[in-house]
């Protein structure tokens, strides 16, 4: 079953001081089903946010539609969750009470939503940290606690974006095993906005390669990589290099055009409708 379906979206902005009229995106149409996940990558400033920002409701499109679990957004709901690049978490409560707020918020009764809660701590590695507060975590662990703050309210669509960029290098790394081990084991429907290549073919079904701004979607790229996945296996297979380098490929049409080196140049390879 489809989980989001984005079709023909469309966003100008006005800037505020010029007042001129800025396409964001031009047209972007892709699909994700019930318990896939899917990236979507793109050059710096060709709208990934954007797409997220208007499923998640935070900001309204120009043209085009999203449908949601069958319904078309109309602003922020519950049944999408965001974890964001820094982490939206509540100071003053504890670890286990950010997890349960949400709940809360949907009137499930204190006891089970203090069991569902201690059930996602675990589940993300934080079952002894449920009475921190969050300032007391990492930024790693912070970023975990906003992934079992969203998965406890199970979502039709868990959206990311890039939650692990301002993460060291080694810990992002288990964060990514981390969060595709939950993928694995829990399948939510993820979509997921990142700039890192390897992040998304590691992680990915399906990675939604956008063109520079106004964006188009440049080609869907399936990634049919076996599950579970660890980095040490995973990245030492043809399959994934083959991929990687497929997606970097289409990712330099634009910096070739970009810098004035070979304009308008295509590259070969099917595309997959969304
Ligand atoms: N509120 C806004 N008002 C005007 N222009 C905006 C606004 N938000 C985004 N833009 C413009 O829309 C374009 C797309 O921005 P967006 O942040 O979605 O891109 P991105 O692909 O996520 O960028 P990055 O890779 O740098 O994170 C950019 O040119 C940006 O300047």
């Amino acid at each position: 079953m489809t989980a989001l379906e984005i079709d023909r979206l469309h966003k100008a902005y006005t800037d505020t001081y010029s007042g001129e009229e800025v396409t964001a995106i031009d047209e972007v149409s892709f699909a994700v089903k019930e318990g896939e996940f899917v990236s979507v990558l793109g050059p710096s400033g060709c709208g990934k946010t954007t797409v997220l920002n208007i499923v998640a409701g935070f900001v309204r499109q120009s043209g085009g539609t999203v449908v949601v679990d069958g319904r078309p957004v109309d602003g922020p709901g519950p049944d999408r969750g965001v974890v964001f690049q820094s982490h939206a978490l509540f100071p003053w409560k504890t670890v286990l009470g950010n997890v349960a707020f949400g709940l809360r918020m949907r009137g499930v009764p204190r006891a089970e939503r203090n069991a569902r809660a201690r059930e996602f701590l675990e589940l993300v590695g934080l079952n002894g940290f449920a009475h921190r507060y969050p300032h007391e975590l990492s930024g790693g662990m912070q970023q975990r606690l906003g992934v079992a703050r969203v998965l406890a309210n199970e979502p039709a669509v868990m959206l990311m974006d890039e939650p692990f960029a301002s993460i060291d290098a080694q810990t992002r790394r288990k964060l990514q095993e981390d969060l595709t081990g939950i993928f694995e084991t829990r399948r939510p429907t993820v979509f997921f906005v990142t700039h890192d290549v390897d992040e998304a073919v590691f992680l990915s079904d399906r990675i939604v390669v956008l063109s520079r701004r106004p964006s188009r979607v440049r080609e869907i790229v399936n990634v049919k990589l076996p599950r579970p996945r660890r980095w040490q296996d995973t990245a030492e297979l043809p399959e994934f290099r083959r991929i990687a380098n497929r997606v970097n490929e289409l990712l330099a049409v634009d910096e070739d055009t970009a810098t004035g080196g070979v304009a308008g140049k295509d590259v070969e390879g099917g595309h997959d409708a969304a």
